[in-house]
């Protein structure tokens, strides 16, 4: 006999447990299925253990401006890896148990179990059958492995178990410069494993800018070998993995394959749906209201691919918590688009990709970081910066970002972006010294300088108080 619902959801990550929370607003008669272990991708596998490692990466990183810094010592400082491994999984623990606590009272309405459509509004869990009025689909995205390297066994890792390791090997490869790759390469390097990295493209971390894309490559090749436009093939080497790309043949100790993401379809069964999949097997959604086709069923999170990161994730869940609650699906303004790899300098898009710009209506200002007061001051200077506006209105319409702080700067032009502000508005606002953003600040300036009816002062021109004496 099936089990009825007024909405399932499927899959206890970041998106899942967002719609669960909306969902919970309005109906207890809820079910939550999640297949695997609980405790979400992002503090499990992903954001969150990551950014420890690269954390103590850079640490121990900054060694080696300390002689210059006029401390002494740094020589005998060393790394013990499975020391620092064991600290991200403490962390990783705490990150974890705080987002069980959302599923932990749950009782009967969480299953554990791989979930299967057998029709548009019915999942086979295991025996069980269970029928619900609205779907949400949050089942997330796994690392692509090719199946040619599973045969590496151990010798091979992705991120769901670079973190699991006990300790490293000295010699490492990393295939795939996207982000998982860049920001993984440069932590493994800097605790002293001696690094390759490969991509078969010529992009680093998503980037789409030529010039920002040539000082990221700069930037990391001062860390560690980095081979750019040739697919690598791997076989066993002994212990080892024999590495061919290229021109390029070596062996190293183990490799962290880090080629992308596929979403989490290939069980669901998403062919009764009845509607078209594309050559991925998702089928068409509308990414403001999360809705599939006009099925009263959602798809929120990785596993749509529209924009893999986790607060995009967790507001496709809020969307798709609420449009599952709704009578109607009302559609939800997406905020601009923002992402941030934490690299050193970091990279970062914000607005809109320099690759997806029309030349003849966009001006650019740029800016170096080499130069930079603040950054001389840390011996952070490296890096630099493009904003992009319209030719016309002189609004701001996106960046590309390699520099030291750049998470920073990266989020004040999402601000400035989504406010629809231009770059003159952008330059009334206040800049402290000395800060890393005046060099943001000279970026815009020669923007402003390109625009037509330049301003000759930053300062807006103070309009009438309104009161006698001052006017
Ligand atoms: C190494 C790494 C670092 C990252 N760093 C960042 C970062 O710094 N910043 C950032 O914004 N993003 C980062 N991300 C991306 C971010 O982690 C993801 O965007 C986010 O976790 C996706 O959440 P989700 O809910 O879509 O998927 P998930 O959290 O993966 O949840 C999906 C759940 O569904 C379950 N499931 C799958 N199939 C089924 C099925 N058939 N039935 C039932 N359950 C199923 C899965 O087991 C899983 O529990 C990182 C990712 C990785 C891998
Ligand atoms: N800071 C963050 O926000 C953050 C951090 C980590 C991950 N993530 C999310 O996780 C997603 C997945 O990251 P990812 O780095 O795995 O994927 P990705 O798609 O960003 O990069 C994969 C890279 O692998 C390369 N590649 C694929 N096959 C190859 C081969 N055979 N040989 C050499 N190179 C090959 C591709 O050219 C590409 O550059 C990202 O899109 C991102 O959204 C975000």
């Amino acid at each position: 006999m099936p089990e009825f619902y007024d909405v399932a959801i499927i899959g206890a990550g970041t998106a899942g447990l967002a719609a669960l929370h909306e969902v919970k607003k309005s109906t207890e008669n809820f079910v939550l299925i999640n297949h695997g272990p609980y405790g979400t991708t992002c503090a499990r596998v992903g954001c969150m253990p990551s950014k420890v490692l690269i954390e103590t990466a850079a640490a121990f990183h900054r060694r080696e401006v300390f002689e210059d810094f006029g401390i002494r010592g740094s020589a005998g400082l060393r790394m013990d890896i499975p020391s620092a491994l064991a600290r991200v999984r403490r962390l990783r623990d705490d990150f974890v148990r705080g987002t069980l606590k959302a599923t932990e009272t749950l009782g009967e309405r969480n299953i554990a179990g791989q979930a299967r459509f057998l029709e548009p509004d019915t999942l086979a869990v295991g025996d069980r059958r269970v029928r619900a009025n609205k779907i949400i689909i949050a089942t997330g995205s796994s690392p692509v492995v090719p199946d040619a390297w599973q045969r590496l066994g151990k010798r091979i890792l992705t991120s769901d178990d670079l973190f699991e390791q006990i300790d490293l090997p000295s010699k490492m490869a990393v295939i795939g410069l996207g982000v998982i790759g860049v920001e993984m390469a440069q932590a493994l390097a800097r605790l002293g494993i001696h690094l390759h990295a490969f991509d078969r493209g010529g992009w680093i971390a998503n980037l789409s800018d030529p010039q920002i894309n040539d000082i990221a490559a700069a930037c990391l090749r001062e860390e560690f070998s980095v081979y750019l436009g040739a697919s690598a093939e791997l076989e066993p080497a002994g212990d080892g993995v024999r590495v061919r790309s290229g021109d390029v043949d070596m062996v190293v100790d183990k490799v962290l394959a880090a080629l992308g993401r596929r979403p989490n379809l290939e069980h669901l069964g998403l062919e009764v749906l009845g509607v078209a999949l594309d050559e991925k097997g998702l089928p068409p959604f509308d990414p403001l209201t999360m809705q599939i086709a006009d099925l009263p069923i959602f798809i929120a999170g990785d596993v749509n691919q529209r924009a893999p990161l986790l607060h995009e994730a967790a507001d496709d869940g809020h969307i798709a918590g609420r449009n599952a609650t709704a009578e109607k699906p009302q559609c939800h303004a997406r905020r601009t688009p923002l992402a941030i790899v934490f690299s050193d300098p970091n990279i970062a898009v914000v607005g809109r990709r320099f690759a997806d710009l029309p030349e003849d209506q966009t001006l650019i200002g740029d800016v170096s970081f080499a130069r930079s007061g603040r950054a001389l001051a840390a011996a952070t200077n490296r890096g630099g910066l493009r904003v992009y506006a319209d030719k016309q209105s002189g609004c701001l319409l996106g960046a590309e970002i390699c520099a030291p702080q750049g998470e920073h700067m990266a989020h004040l032009l999402a601000l400035a972006i989504q406010q629809k502000l231009s770059v003159h508005d952008l330059l009334r606002l206040p800049f402290y010294h000395p800060v890393v953003e005046e060099g943001l600040r000279k970026a815009l300036r020669r923007l402003a300088k390109q625009l037509p009816e330049a301003p000759a002062s930053d300062l807006a021109d103070c309009e009438a108080f309104g009161i006698d004496a001052l006017d």
